[in-house]
C-alpha cells in the first residue's frame, strides 16, 4: 500500500485579502485530500527567514518578507497520496500571470506591478520540504 504524504500550504497574504481561503480550501478537500491541521498566522521574521532559507541571499529578499507580513496567512497540513506533487501542481506556475486556468494561481492571481511577488499560495516542493516546512509552522504536529 502506498503511504500517505504531507504537505505544507501557505494562503499568503492577497490570498487571505482577496477572500480565497475558502475556496482553496474546497478544492483541497474536493480532490479527497485531508486537512490535518489549520490556523492564521501572522508570520515573524524569524519564521520567514527559516522557511525561505534559500532566498535570503535574493536581492527581492526584502520584498518577499515585507509582503508575507503585510497581513495574516492561513497555514494548513494537508495529507494524502503523492499530495505533495498533487498539490504543487494545483497551484500552478509561480508567476500568477503565467500560471494555467484551472491552478490556483491561474484562477486567483495575476501578475501585477511588483512582479511575481504576489502568488496567493505556497505549496511545498518536496516530501523533505515539506517535513521541514511544516516543524517551522506547526512545530507540534506529529506525522
Ligand atoms: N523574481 C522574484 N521577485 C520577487 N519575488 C519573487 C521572485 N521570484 C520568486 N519570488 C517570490 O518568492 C517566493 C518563493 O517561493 P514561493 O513559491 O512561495 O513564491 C515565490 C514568490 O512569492
Amino acid at each position: 500500500m502506498v503511504e500517505d504524504e504531507y504537505t505544507l500550504v501557505l494562503v499568503k497574504p492577497d490570498g487571505v485579502k482577496t477572500r480565497h481561503i475558502g475556496d482553496i480550501i474546497t478544492r483541497i478537500e474536493r480532490k479527497g485530500y485531508r486537512i490535518e491541521a489549520l490556523k492564521m498566522i501572522n508570520a515573524t521574521e524569524d519564521e520567514l527567514e527559516r522557511h525561505y532559507y534559500d532566498k535570503t541571499d535574493k536581492p527581492f529578499w526584502p520584498e518577499i518578507l515585507t509582503y508575507m507580513m503585510e497581513g495574516p496567512i492561513v497555514g494548513m497540513v494537508v495529507s494524502g497520496t503523492n499530495v505533495v506533487e498533487a498539490i504543487h501542481n494545483m497551484a500552478g506556475a509561480t508567476n500568477p500571470g503565467q500560471a494555467e486556468w484551472g491552478t490556483i494561481r491561474g484562477d486567483f492571481g495575476r501578475e501585477w506591478p511588483d512582479g511575481v511577488l504576489r502568488n496567493v499560495i505556497h505549496t511545498s516542493d518536496t516530501v523533505d520540504g515539506a517535513a521541514r516546512e511544516i516543524k517551522i509552522w506547526f512545530p507540534e504536529f506529529k506525522f
